[in-house]
């Protein structure tokens, strides 16, 4: 059988010395889309941090893109969030570059040197969001819904394993998020992996998939109920 992207067992979630979750277990595998729901100060966002290395894994095991999160040492975390497409609510682009070179700004910071490679790698991952003549656009300059696209290019381009998108649809109105939520799918369909977590239960209606909750310090999956 094919290794999970991410496997928890008996899993809890800190800020520092209080327990946000406990005893969690799950397996998220390669091709899946999941989504991460529940109330606000449920532990959605901690959730995620402790995924991708921002809070320590103290109690626990937990296997997420090859790393061990519990052994992860502060060198590795570098390492983990390549193989990581990270996308957040308030996008988080460099407001003082245009598009272009907010991506080249990864791609040299995550090693890569030659620069006809890094403008072809840009094209291909901003062709991915069909924003492919913004390149030259400040983030001032694009919509919401354009930043984040944008921002899910950057969580593209080292070609991640796993894709964490915490709450990206949070800032956006209801026909954007759906156009954003499209482009997500599309990443999914194409083959990768994506954890979404979400509080808008409009799209979770509209792009049915396997959901879990946060509720009472405790992660489980839902059933979906239609209709
Ligand atoms: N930096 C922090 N330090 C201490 N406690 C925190 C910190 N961030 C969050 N918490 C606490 O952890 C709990 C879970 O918060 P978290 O942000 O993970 O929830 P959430 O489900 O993501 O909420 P939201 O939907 O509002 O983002 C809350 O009780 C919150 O007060």
């Amino acid at each position: 059988m094919v290794e999970p992207v991410l496997s928890l067992k008996s899993v809890a979630v800190f800020q520092k010395e209080s327990m946000i979750l406990n005893g969690i277990s799950l397996d998220i595998r390669p091709g899946e889309f999941v989504y991460l729901i529940g109330k606000t100060g449920s532990g959605k966002s901690s959730f995620m941090k402790t995924l991708y290395a921002d809070l320590p894994l103290k109690e626990g095991n937990g296997r997420i893109v090859g790393f061990n999160l519990k052994t992860l040492r502060e060198e590795d975390i570098p390492f983990l969030r390549r193989k990581l497409g990270i996308v957040f609510q308030d996008f988080k682009l460099l407001p003082d570059r245009n598009v272009h070179e907010n991506l080249k700004f990864v791609l040299k910071a995550t090693g890569w040197k030659e620069a006809d490679k890094m403008k072809e790698r840009i094209d291909t991952v901003l062709d991915k969001v069909g924003m492919k003549t913004k390149g030259f656009k400040f983030p001032h300059e694009l919509s919401g819904g354009e930043q984040q696209r944008i921002a899910i290019a950057r969580a593209l381009l080292n070609d991640p394993e796993l894709i964490l998108a915490d709450e990206p649809t949070g800032n956006l109105d209801p026909q954007t998020s759906v156009e954003v939520m499209k482009v997500l799918q599309e990443i999914n369909k194409a083959g990768r992996t994506i954890l979404m977590a979400t509080h808008d239960y409009a799209l979770l209606l509209k792009y049915p998939s396997k959901t879990l909750k946060c509720d009472g310090s405790k992660v489980f999956e839902v059933v979906q109920k239609v209709g």
